[in-house]
């Protein structure tokens, strides 16, 4: 058997899968979190579909700890121990590649790409552009390669499936030699995803992905929308980086460039200041005091009025950039949700398609309301737009990525 390690570093967490290669199965998914806090906790799950069922009886589904985790070396240590106490035995299935998600490529990446001491230069230079995930990207591929030093390592891109934006798409309207001088444009993230998602769909439809015009709303921490027309990726919300576009837990989104001004001018913020402000502070936190989708459909069930708000901005902006896309492609033949708010949210979904009967798009109040895991259909039978819930899995497309350049 011949299995693939995908690892999504984050700022203080990363996430591992490790995939079996011949099946596509996952043997072992993992996620260690609050690194570099006092405490931090690992989780460590096997799949029981993966486990042999003589087996069963004495293999825990799950594991957890709580230890401190002080940086992402650290971690991975951590995860090694998993995979050693509780398997499965990376000596029983010996890795191909590890792959790592890494999120903003620049112009130099469109594709998977071997990691070597350039690449590895090349993703520190683009850390400027997005600062909360591509150092943590980087700590996650070094301490990987001091793990498993003989095997390939794959970096896979968030920019890399937007590459395909035309200019008038991309292009910011400011002065053009400023522009290609910093190479100010749009690149768009979350691309692994909705790559990954618009093919689910097409195959869930029974459709050829060819002929589809869709748009992809992946809410999680970050969130962002996309209009995919025959597979290609021809508009999205977010940027030269991932703070452009939909309101996000923490992340302001699309915001009047002159309020930095203004807040400058008047406050004497500087721009480390304002930095923070928009990717830390702004968002669901900074509007209800809450950065988790959870809690803010929990306070606004109990009255709360700025979580009732944090959700109505959120849910308004997600709608408009809807119809964005429904006129940028000129018709719309699916629209799917994916991600933690996007596949567990029922009341975002309801609200974000809300009164656009006209536009041939009806939900089925009862299909939205179904909890599952599985891909559905969540619009009702005489909808003219196919609304559904697809899982995304970028773990998989990362594997299925590294796979194919090896
Ligand atoms: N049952 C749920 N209802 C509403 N929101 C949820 C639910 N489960 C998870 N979420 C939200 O999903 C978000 C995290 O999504 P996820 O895709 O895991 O993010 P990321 O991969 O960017 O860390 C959080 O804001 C969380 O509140
Ligand atoms: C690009 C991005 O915003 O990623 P995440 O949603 O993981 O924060
Ligand atoms: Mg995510």
């Amino acid at each position: 058997m011949s299995a693939i390690l995908v690892v999504n570093s984050g700022s203080s967490s990363f996430k591992y899968q490790l995939i079996d290669m011949d099946t596509e199965q996952m043997l072992a998914t993992g996620l260690i979190e609050r690194i570099g806090e006092e405490s931090g906790r690992s989780v460590h799950t096997i799949p029981w579909d993966a486990v042999p069922s003589v087996d069963r009886s004495d293999a825990p589904q799950t594991t957890e700890r709580t230890l401190p985790i002080p940086d992402h070396a650290a971690g991975f240590r951590v995860m090694l121990d998993a995979f050693e106490s509780h398997g499965p035995s990376l000596a029983r299935h010996p890795l191909l590649a590890v792959g790592h998600r890494v999120v903003h490529g620049g112009k130099r990446f469109f594709e998977a790409t071997l990691v070597n001491n350039l690449v590895k230069i090349n993703i520190e230079e683009l850390a400027e552009l997005a600062p909360l995930h591509n150092p943590a990207n980087l700590q996650g591929i070094e301490a990987a390669q001091k793990a498993f030093p003989d095997v390939p390592h794959v970096a896979v891109f968030d920019t890399a499936f937007h590459a395909t934006l035309e200019p008038a798409a991309y292009s910011y309207a400011i002065d053009d030699k400023l522009a290609k001088k910093h190479r100010l444009r749009k690149y768009g993230f979350h691309g692994t995803s909705h790559k990954f998602v618009s093919e689910e769909a097409a195959a869930f439809l029974g459709r050829p992905l060819e002929e589809l015009k869709q748009i992809v709303l992946h809410l999680g921490n970050g969130a962002s929308a996309s209009a995919i027309d025959g597979g290609r990726s021809v508009e999205t919300s977010m940027g030269l980086t991932p703070l452009e576009g939909l309101v996000m837990g923490t992340r302001s989104g699309d915001i009047d460039p002159a309020v930095l001004i203004h807040l400058h001018r008047r406050t004497g913020m500087g721009f480390d200041d304002l930095d923070v402000l928009l990717n830390r502070k702004s968002g669901l936190l900074g509007m209800s005091g809450a950065g988790d989708m959870r809690d803010v459909l929990e306070r606004a069930a109990n009255g709360d009025e700025k979580a009732t708000a944090a959700f109505d901005v959120y849910t308004h902006r997600l709608k408009g950039y809807i119809g964005n896309y429904m006129a940028q492609l000129g018709r719309v033949d699916v629209i799917s949700f994916t991600a933690g708010v996007g596949e567990n949210a029922a009341a975002v979904r309801k609200a974000a398609l809300s009164g656009l009967g006209a536009f041939g798009i009806r939900l089925s109040d009862e299909r939205n309301e179904e909890r599952s895991r599985d891909a559905r259909l969540i619009s009702a039978d005489d909808s003219d737009v196919a609304v559904l819930v697809i899982p995304t899995n970028e773990e998989l497309e990362i594997a299925r990525q590294t796979l194919a350049l090896l």
